[in-house]
This record gives C-alpha cells, structure tokens and sequence, in this order.
C-alpha cells in the first residue's frame, strides 16, 4: 500500500510554535533537474554521506517523524526529494560515498547532485550533514567548497553527537571549526536528531536565511 507522505506525525515534546518549518509537506521526488519545481522559492539543500542523517535532521527540524524517510541501510535516499516549508522549501539531497553501489548509479547521483548544486538557481543554502564520528571526508570537503565557490552559506551539522561524550564531541567540533576556518559563510554547530541537541540553534540559522531571501514588498 503506498505511503501519504504528507501525514506525519508530530515528534514528542515538539514546541509547536516555536518550530519555524511546522507544517512541512512533502512535493514530489525528482531524479532530473527537469523535473524541480520551477516557482523559483529560496531552497535549502541538505547534502552528506549516505547513512549520515540527512533525513533524519530534515524531520526533526521540520517536527515531524516520517516527513523524509530515514533508514538503516545506506543509500535509501536515491532521489532529490523536496518539501515545502514556511518561506521556502528544502530538498533531501541523495546521500554520496556508500561503497555497495554500483558504480554507474554512483556516477548518476554524482551528476544529479553536481549538476543541482550549479545550477539551481534559488537555492540559498546548504546544511552539510556529517557523523560526528566520521567528519570531513573528501567528499564533504568538496561540497563545501562548491558551496563556497557559488557563494552558498552553509551550515555543518555534526549529527549524531549523542554517539560521543560532550567532551569528544567539543574537541571535534572545534577541529572541524579550525579546518573550515577558511571558507567564507560556514558555521559549524553539534547535533543530534535523537538528542535534540543543537536543534534550537539549527532552526534559527535556517530560518534566518529563508528570511534573508525573502522578496522585499
Ligand atoms: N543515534 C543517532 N542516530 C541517528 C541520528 N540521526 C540519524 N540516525 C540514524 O542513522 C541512520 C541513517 O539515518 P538517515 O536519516 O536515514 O540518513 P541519511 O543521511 O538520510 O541516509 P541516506 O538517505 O541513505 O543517504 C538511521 O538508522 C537513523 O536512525 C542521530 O542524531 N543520532
Ligand atoms: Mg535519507
């Protein structure tokens, strides 16, 4: 039986009010460039390895539990999966860098996701997702700089920080810190989906940029 998408449930002890992106509702998959809406609205792509949290952060920021599906098996998000949210829309970027795929579905996420990234020309921002555990791989590093490079803001998620005690977690975010210190418009911030931790901070970040790139009357 298909699954509506747009009925999701509210996550526990969600503040309602508070959350900028309550409401959120899932548009439609896209494996082409082609097939994006084209209203020109901010967009706000979150990118990462697969298995990272991308869809996960994506709902709990959104409030909602089975607003993206989230997935044990990495590489469940195969295609650019956009959702409506207040001032804007955020698109689930296919997960990069997951060894089990064969390679000419690798290279085809690689073109999507380059070719979205160059040129989509409302997207506003990038929420880079990384694994606490397992940050700045070369391909987080490339993203970041071809965020940089168009002049993207960009906000690093270190997820899953629940995995690590807070002083591990600290050290490692002011590695991070340090090695993109470099890049104009990058913050880097701790997360967690099942914590909450960071999740106030996130919302702002995003929804300050959305209202950046709103049109002035
Ligand atoms: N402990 C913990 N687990 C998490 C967190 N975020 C995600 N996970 C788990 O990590 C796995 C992958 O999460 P997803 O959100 O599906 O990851 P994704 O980046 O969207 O993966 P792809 O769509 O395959 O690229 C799931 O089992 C999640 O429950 C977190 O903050 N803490
Ligand atoms: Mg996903």
């Amino acid at each position: 039986m298909p699954v509506d998408r747009n009925r999701s449930t509210p996550t526990a002890g969600d503040r309602g009010a508070a959350n900028p992106f309550a409401g959120a509702t899932f548009v439609l998959s896209c494996a082409k460039l082609a097939q994006l809406p084209a209203d020109g609205l901010p967009e706000i792509a979150f990118a990462g390895r697969s298995n990272a949290g991308k869809s996960s952060a994506m709902n709990v920021l959104c409030g909602q539990k089975q607003l993206a599906r989230v997935s044990k098996t990495p590489g469940r998000t195969q295609l650019i999966n956009m959702f409506d949210v207040p001032g804007g829309r955020f698109a689930d970027l296919p997960g990069y860098g997951f060894a089990k795929v064969p390679k000419d579905i690798s290279r085809a996420w690689g073109q999507l996701i380059g070719d979205y990234l160059q040129g989509r020309a409302n997207l506003r921002g990038i929420v880079q997702i990384m694994d606490i555990r397992h940050p700045l791989t070369d391909f987080d590093v490339q993203m970041l700089e071809w965020s940089a490079h168009r002049g993207l803001r960009c906000l690093v998620l270190l997820t899953k920080a629940d995995k690590l005690r807070f002083g591990a977690a600290k050290n490692t975010l002011l590695k991070v810190q340090r090695a993109l210190g470099e890049l104009p418009d990058v913050q880097v911030q701790l997360f967690s989906s099942t914590s909450r931790l960071g999740l106030d901070d996130a919302r702002q970040t995003l929804h300050d940029w959305l209202v950046a790139s709103a049109p002035v009357d």
